[in-house]
């Protein structure tokens, strides 16, 4: 490509990247389809070879990595080993295929049928392709197809980018990334978000970036500018040095530009996450998912067990910093089986969350022992909510439970319309509101959150979702309780400062996206978060919701004379 043109897909974080291209090595040839001249017996015993040679050095690539990466790894490494897809192999070789033929085609119906499911399970589909190319390479004596090697930096595009590549990019030379395939929750998504990487993934035309064409990643903007002009190139290069010295300009608390506090916090699943969550500068937590200790527990957890856990990550927050835990949020995504194992058609919809703890109130009344016992042994300010509040009743219900517990500051989590539109009677009954815009969206827009096909209705920049933010924080306002936001669209720089304008009191997010919203918060007043929130409720969509905030921004933080425009503080 020699014309400057853009490509546009989902942006990873708010970096920019200016550099060349260096294309991912092409993926290996297609075996070909021919009957093979060696006994099955053979062809078996080279595929055994080659998926234990395989299945060995992603599990040694896993142990030289820690987090999501060392776990996509192993994921990998068992997927080469399953045993259903090394029996169709096995079957196809005993038809008289070859080994690199029987696995080509076992692991393509095994992907096929992850791709159908759609949603989490279908993002994994490049998982096994990727174990299928190394297979097959290993097969054939060839080295895995993998990132290309560079003395100097370059930006890395590639059709879709194998988690075991991604996890070990050398990001002294990696500038940023670029893919074809990838939705933003592929893992190659994940694990970007986790590094760091500037990146922009699902970007459609990247397949015709070639070596050495100049590139401008731009993840905020979610485009990618192909042979820029001077003036592009100059204004991305002061942008990058801009976010840099302001990324470097330490960890202050969380505000907007006229200094009214909006607090970042961390939404973590293990006490183990905290040190990190701090280092980025988060000032307490605003949403420990508890279910994640135990989602792979048959059993309920004992009192003992949780307290542990409790009481490790209160005491990461010490000097009375605010630490909000969510109990067990069972159901849909989140399946645990004690405390539901029905079979239900709709569990999005089923008892799950506090319904399902309410069935199980042995259960809850453990967890609240567990949580004032860890309270009484440390000084962080414990606040606790309940998730999958639909009505007044059940926060009057599980407000007192609380109190019961000696629990000071007892919450629920708005993640259901009913409670958004009854906010003003929720807060009179709880201390504070949580609003949790990943369900709150599945809801409102009636689409499931899993579900791949139905991902175009999941933005919580549509206005509806808005709304019902709105009318929670005006009921928060107006009695004096803290209102947070502890769904991805907290995350969401440009959003997070329309969600102060709409009353959030706190944002709370996965640790890596604090830096970008500090940084963005302190670009606009509160007058002016109020107006972008107006902006944003004014739009007929989304996609429109977020252009005309965009733009309305742009206005704000550019040059005067538009400056002189401000909104009213
Ligand atoms: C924060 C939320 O909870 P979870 O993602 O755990 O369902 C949410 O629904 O926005
Ligand atoms: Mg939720």
């Amino acid at each position: 490509m020699t014309d400057t043109s853009i490509l546009t897909g989902a942006g990873i974080g708010q970096g920019i990247a200016v550099g060349p291209v260096l294309r991912m090595s092409a993926p290996l040839p297609e075996p070909a389809d021919e009957r093979s001249n060696r006994t099955p017996d053979e062809e078996k015993t080279r595929v055994q070879q080659a998926v234990a040679a395989v299945a060995a050095d992603l599990r040694e690539r896993a142990s030289t990595v820690e987090g999501t990466a060392a776990d996509v790894l192993e994921a990998q490494s068992m997927m080469a080993e399953d045993s259903t897809l090394a029996d169709d192999v096995a079957s196809r070789i005993d038809g008289g295929k070859t080994a690199e033929r029987a696995v080509f085609e076992g692991f393509a119906v095994f992907r096929d049928m992850l791709k159908d499911l759609g949603g989490y399970m279908g993002e994994r589909a490049g998982d096994l392709d990727d174990v299928s190319q190394r297979v097959v390479a290993a097969l054939q004596g060839k080295p895995a197809p993998g990132v290309p090697h560079s003395d100097s930096p370059y930006v890395l595009v590639a059709h879709d980018l194998a988690p075991a590549d991604t996890a070990l990019l050398d990001l002294t030379k990696v500038l940023g990334l670029v893919t074809k395939e990838g939705g933003p929750t592929s893992h190659t998504a994940i694990l970007a978000r986790e590094k760091s990487i500037v990146a922009v993934v699902g970007a459609a035309g990247a397949d015709r970036l070639a070596d050495g064409d100049e590139v401008i990643v731009d993840a905020g903007a979610g485009t990618v500018t192909v042979a820029p002009t001077d003036d592009e190139r100059a204004d991305a290069l002061r942008r990058i040095e801009e976010r840099a010295a302001a990324l470097a300009g330490g960890v202050e608390p969380g505000a907007l530009a006229d200094g009214t506090a909006i607090p970042l916090l961390a939404n973590l699943g293990s006490a183990e996450g905290a040190e990190a969550a701090v280092a980025a500068g988060a000032e307490g937590v605003g949403l420990f998912r508890t279910e994640f200790l135990f989602l792979d527990q048959r059993m309920a957890p004992t009192v003992e067990q949780q307290r542990e856990q409790y009481t490790k990550l209160l005491s990461a927050f010490g000097g009375g910093r605010k630490v909000v835990v969510r109990v067990l949020d069972a159901g849909a995504d989140k399946p645990l089986e004690f405390l539901n194992d029905a079979h239900e058609d709709n569990p999005a919809l089923g008892l799950r969350g506090l319904r399902s703890l309410r069935a199980n109130e042995d259960i809850l009344r453990e967890q609240l022992t567990a949580l004032a016992e860890a309270d009484a042994q440390t000084d962080a300010d414990l606040w606790v909510m309940a998730p999958m509040v639909s009505t007044v009743e059940e926060t009057r219900y599980f407000t007192e439970l609380g109190r019961e517990y000696g629990l000071k500051t007892v919450g629920v989590m708005v993640e259901v319309p009913s409670a958004a539109l009854l906010a003003d009677r929720v807060l009179r009954v709880a201390d504070f509101a949580s609003i949790g815009t990943n369900d709150l969206t599945q809801y409102t827009l009636a689409a499931d959150r899993l579900l791949g096909s139905v991902a175009g209705f999941q933005s919580p920049w549509h206005p509806a979702v808005l709304r019902l933010i709105g009318e929670v924080g005006a009921a928060g306002a107006a009695q004096g309780k803290p209102v947070g936001i502890c769904g991805e669209a907290a995350a969401d720089p440009l959003l997070a400062v329309v969600l102060a304008g709409l009353g959030a009191t706190t944002l709370s997010m996965s640790p890596a996206a604090l830096a970008d919203v500090r940084l963005s918060l302190k670009r606009y007043t509160l007058g002016q978060a109020r107006s972008l929130a107006e902006t944003a409720l004014a739009a007929d969509g989304a996609a429109e919701a977020r252009e005309a905030v965009r733009a309305a921004a742009d206005r704000f933080t550019s040059p005067a004379p538009d400056n002189r425009n401000e909104a009213p503080q």
